[in-house]
């Protein structure tokens, strides 16, 4: 991975609930990433949106051990997000707190029973969409995600935004509509974030989804970091 100003983003991440790096591979690379949408194998699990009232689309979980690629990343931006993930974790009260590497934390889920790999691709065509969610698979779960945008937006797609909702507690929600780059990775809030009140801070959920692709084709890759129970 190209040096990023971890910091600056630590800080917009801590913030908003979610940072959109700058492009990290190139064109080429993210064919490649698309491309094991097809790869036999891979995966141990695949998901038709539409047989689940997900939305419509299909999508796959990958099964350990994960491409080399996929697991350098999850790695890397774990390691780059846990101290935002015990600040909030201190800011909203509870007690749990990260390792520093991604390595322990999946020890501490695989003890607790979520042994199964999270991570996964998803591939979206005309007329394809994914309902608003959150990606929990047990009890343990890490406060941050990434997606990893493969397709050029307008070029290999239209509509197909990613959306962010904000459940504020008591008042209407707020949508947050994000249409990266390819070859850009999103982190963003896996349950809730902490804003702050005039009584120090409080939980904000957060859902995020798809929008429906209007023509072309749509690959993203999706990190999660804590495993499925
Ligand atoms: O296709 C997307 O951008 C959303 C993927 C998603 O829901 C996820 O990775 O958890
Ligand atoms: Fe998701």
């Amino acid at each position: 991975m190209p040096q990023l100003n971890w910091q600056n983003h630590q800080n917009t991440l801590s913030e908003n609930g979610f940072v959109l790096l700058p492009p990290l591979l190139s064109a080429a690379e993210c064919h490649q990433v698309a491309e094991l949408f097809d790869a036999q194998d891979l995966y141990r699990k695949s998901i038709v949106m539409q047989q689940h009232g997900y939305g419509r689309g299909e999508y796959k979980y990958f099964n350990y051990p994960l491409p080399p690629i996929v697991d350098g990343l999850r790695h890397e931006l774990f390691a780059n997000v846990a101290p935002v993930a015990n600040d909030w974790n201190e800011k909203l009260g509870i007690v749990l707190r990260y390792p520093a590497d991604l390595d322990s934390w999946l020890a501490t889920c695989h003890e607790a029973g979520q042994k199964r790999p999270t991570p996964l691709i998803l591939k979206y065509g005309a007329g394809d969409w994914n309902a608003l969610h959150q990606d929990m698979y047990g009890d343990l779960y890490f406060p941050f995600q990434a997606v990893l945008f493969l397709n050029q937006p307008g070029q290999d797609y239209t509509g197909g935004e990613f959306v962010l909702v904000e459940q504020r507690p008591r008042m209407q929600s707020k949508a947050i509509v994000l249409q990266p780059e390819q070859g850009q990775i999103l982190l963003f809030t896996t349950k809730y974030r902490p804003a702050k009140g005039t009584r120090g801070y409080h939980r904000v959920a957060m859902r995020h989804g798809v929008s429906e692709v209007k023509s072309g084709t749509r690959v993203n890759l999706g990190l999660i970091f804590h495993d499925a129970a």
